[in-house]
């Protein structure tokens, strides 16, 4: 028989969970959301089941994803408490907010994973945190979630107290990746190159460079080490980066969505 898989908020990452696992036959996916639009494209594009509510959909799956915004984590789990049951988990991707909090809106009423994703998950290569710290979560339940995000990416099972600075980082990661692309594609502009070939050379240069990351065995260090040159281009350029503290920009960056992750969930 098929899972069913149902996701509470078909927005940005709801969505993308859904588009990177419709090719999957042994699973049923539903999905609810006040905007009809996304909820009836991803009917026609995914097989996307639509649910009437909340409480609906949670009657009806095996396994729920509650991927709305934060602040209405509480409002939601409470709503779909009384369709939940022992046989059945409640998944949340929600920033900030944490197991214990969700078990308790929920009335306790089933087993509570939280899950940090990245949109790059619509593609399948997303990266995931779990926390499988529910001890009323099964074995079967959580080999099922597991092998679930293997399918949309890299999946790395960490305890709850990681989940702000895996946030941080990974979570929003996206955002800071495609800022300095933006970032190299408006210099290559300002420097004279077309905005469409730009973009071209700048996507061919992120994805080169990570998948010789990927293969050479070596320390980061040591590959942008064999790009600079003595006295050449390479280390006029970094020399401005670091006039400029760009490592250290990044830092806060990061130390500022770990605050903001914490200040979601209430800390
Ligand atoms: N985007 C990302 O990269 C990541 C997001 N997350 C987490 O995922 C969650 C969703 O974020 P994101 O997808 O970006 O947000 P979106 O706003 O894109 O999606 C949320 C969706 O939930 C809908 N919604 C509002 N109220 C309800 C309700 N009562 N029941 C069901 N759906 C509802 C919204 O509809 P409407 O717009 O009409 O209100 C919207 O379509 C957040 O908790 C976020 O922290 C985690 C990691 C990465
Ligand atoms: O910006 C946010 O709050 C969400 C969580 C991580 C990525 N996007």
């Amino acid at each position: 028989m098929k899972a069913r898989l149902g996701l509470i908020g078909t927005g940005n990452m709801g969505g993308a969970m859904v588009q990177g696992l419709a090719h999957r036959q042994d699973l049923e996916l539903h999905g609810y959301d006040p905007d009809k639009s996304c909820l009836e494209r991803l009917g026609r594009e995914c097989g996307l089941k639509q649910q009437p509510g909340p409480a609906e959909l949670a009657r009806d799956c095996d396994y729920v994803v509650l991927a709305v915004k934060p602040g209405l984590a509480p409002a939601v789990a409470a709503e779909i408490s009384s369709s939940l049951d022992r046989s059945k988990c409640l998944i949340s991707v929600a920033a900030g907010v944490k197991t214990g909090d969700l078990a308790f809106w929920s009335n306790k009423a089933c087993p509570v994973v939280r899950v940090m994703p990245n949109t790059p998950a619509l593609v399948g290569r997303g990266v995931f945190a779990l926390c499988l710290e529910d001890d009323t979560l099964s074995p079967e339940q959580a080999g099922f979630i597991q092998g679930l995000f293997q399918d949309l990416g890299q999946v790395h099972v960490l305890p709850e107290k990681s989940f702000d600075a895996f946030t941080a980082l990974i979570g929003s990661g996206p955002a800071y990746v495609y800022y300095f692309m933006e970032s190299m594609v408006d210099a290559g502009v300002y420097m004279g190159l077309g905005r469409a070939q730009a973009t071209e050379m700048v996507l061919e240069l992120f994805a080169g460079s990570a998948h010789m990351a990927h293969k050479e065995k070596c320390h980061i260090t040591q590959l942008k080490e064999m790009v600079t040159s003595p006295g050449g281009t390479t280390t006029a350029g970094l020399g401005a980066l670091e006039k400029r503290a760009v490592k250290a920009a990044v830092l806060k960056a990061v130390q500022e969505a770990a605050r903001r992750s914490r200040e979601l969930g209430g800390k």
